[in-house]
């Protein structure tokens, strides 16, 4: 069993911080539990835009407004505390935030922990 608190992640290699957002990277793929678990903090009033190519994302939010994009089809969608979004066809889509948001993030295959986006939005595949 694994039991963790953000308070013991917070300033390691998996509490990563950019421009647009900082994560929190609970369970990782060392944990060995074949996902990887984060909560995400976008900040207030930022467009970014991601592509997963090598993952599947779930997000939930649990704070904050906003709305993702899926580019391939314009298709907008608003989120709000309580709205999940699921990246299962690996669509390129554009997060922007109205306010600070909140989310919990999933990925499969999991992330090593220390990942940021290269200039297509991605992941590597580890
Ligand atoms: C929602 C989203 O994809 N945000 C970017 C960071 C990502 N959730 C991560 O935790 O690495």
């Amino acid at each position: 069993m694994i039991v963790r608190n953000l308070r013991d992640i917070a300033g390691t290699e998996h509490d990563v911080d950019t421009e647009n957002w900082s994560s929190v990277r609970l369970l990782v793929k060392k944990d060995g539990v074949g996902f990887s678990l984060h909560e995400t903090i976008i900040k207030p009033e930022t467009e970014s835009t991601f592509w997963y190519k090598n993952h599947v994302e779930a997000v939930y939010c649990t704070e904050g407004e906003g709305e993702v994009e899926v580019l391939e089809t314009g298709v907008v969608y608003p989120i709000q505390a309580g709205t999940l979004y699921v990246l299962n066809g690996h669509e390129k889509h554009t997060l922007r935030a109205k306010t600070q948001m909140r989310m919990v993030c999933v990925f499969n295959p999991p992330c090593s922990g220390n990942e940021v986006h290269d200039e297509e939005g991605t992941y590597p595949l580890d």
